[in-house]
């Protein structure tokens, strides 16, 4: 098997982690060393992980790689020197180049999963390229109509209905067909890839309190819930819309296999509380499997060595778990 790791944002701290995680990487194929979650792999397993960007910017950043085993290099050049912390306009084409290297490599059947370490959605724009997430551009260069965020971590899955949308655009967003197509993937690969038999799905609703009956908003009675009721009379196991902050009480959220939530901040903040630093970011719905880590660039803290690998660790092991699941199962 076969992983590329995009190296990301290279003013960020993506180069140095991604030179940990190949460090840590060469120690848990070989059976030395376990994921963040416990995960092993039974030494000898064929895994290899190239990193996809500039190897002296990952040298310069992480320190010395050369060696060691299962890992190598994808060479994509910056187009100027970056700086940690600064973010410089003309290495925005660099990010994209190394994304579309992976999205090559797994076209091609030379890969089988991309992980990528975090990009600077700002900078990217400012460059003139519309950019609004890993999850939107592997979308659409993959070419299929809708795919999935899902969040996992704290022992939480949380799956997004809409993604990178400003907060206003939210309601007129989510509509009967929208949630059909989203909650169609999300049962399909908890399935699939997570070998869950039957996906139990909570589903928050948009409004406080699910709307209280329609008196603080209508789109639970007009538009999530018989949107539920057509995907519930197919056979998929949903229940709700509940109101979103009491369905997260531990003891509320326990039963259900994920969490549907209606947008980005309603579901998310709850999981980066739960486990920052340990979670991943899942794209469901792609032709290949995708993770990613659960935070930023962190600009503040690129180049000084104090940012924390954990989320990359984890997004590699579930990465690896997701294309072979009996590998997890040997841990
Ligand atoms: N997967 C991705 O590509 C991804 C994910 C989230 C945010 N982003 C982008 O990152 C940029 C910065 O976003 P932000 O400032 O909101 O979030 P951020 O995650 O970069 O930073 C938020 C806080 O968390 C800390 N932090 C982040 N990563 C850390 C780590 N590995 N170890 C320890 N502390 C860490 C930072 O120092 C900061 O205090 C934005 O452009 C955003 O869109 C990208
Ligand atoms: N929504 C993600 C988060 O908050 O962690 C993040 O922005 C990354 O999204 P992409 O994987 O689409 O870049």
């Amino acid at each position: 098997m076969r992983l590329v790791l995009t190296t990301g944002e290279p003013a960020g701290v993506g180069p140095e982690l991604a030179v940990a995680a190949a460090r840590w990487f060469a120690d848990w194929r070989a059976g030395r060393v376990a994921a963040p979650d416990g995960m092993r792999v039974p030494a000898g397993t064929d895994l290899r992980l190239s990193l996809i960007g500039d190897a002296e910017l990952l040298r310069s950043r992480g320190g010395e790689f050369a060696g060691l085993a299962g890992v190598d290099v994808e060479p994509v050049s910056l187009r100027m020197p970056a700086p940690a912390g600064q973010l410089v306009l003309a290495n925005s084409d660099y990010v994209i180049e190394t994304l579309d290297r992976a999205i090559a490599l797994v076209d091609a059947g030379a890969a089988d999963a991309i992980v990528t370490a975090p990009v600077h959605k700002g900078i990217i724009n400012q460059a003139g390229l519309s950019f609004s997430g890993h999850t939107e551009y592997l979308q659409e260069r993959a070419g299929v109509p809708r795919v999935v965020m899902m969040l996992v971590g704290g022992g939480l899955r949380v799956a997004l209905v809409t993604t990178h949308l400003p907060l206003r655009a939210v309601p007129d967003a989510i509509t009967g067909p929208l949630l059909a197509e989203i909650i169609h993937i999300l049962d399909a690969d908890l399935r699939k890839r997570f070998g869950i038999a039957r996906p139990s799905i909570a589903v928050c609703g948009l409004n406080p309190h699910a709307g209280e009956g329609g008196y603080l908003g209508r789109e639970e009675i007009e538009v999530i819930e018989p949107a539920l009721a057509a995907l519930r009379a197919e056979g998929i196991a949903l229940h709700g819309p509940f109101p979103a902050d009491t369905l997260f009480v531990p003891s509320i959220v326990a039963p259900y296999d994920a969490v549907l939530a209606m947008y980005h901040d309603q579901g998310l903040p709850v999981l980066k509380h739960a486990s920052f630093g340990l979670g991943v970011n899942i794209t469901l719905g792609l032709p290949y499997v995708r993770t990613s880590v659960d935070h930023g660039t962190a600009l503040d803290l690129a180049g000084t060595g104090r940012a924390d690998v954990g989320s990359l660790l984890q997004a590699i092991s579930t990465a690896v778990a997701m294309v072979d699941p009996s590998l997890s199962s040997q841990s």
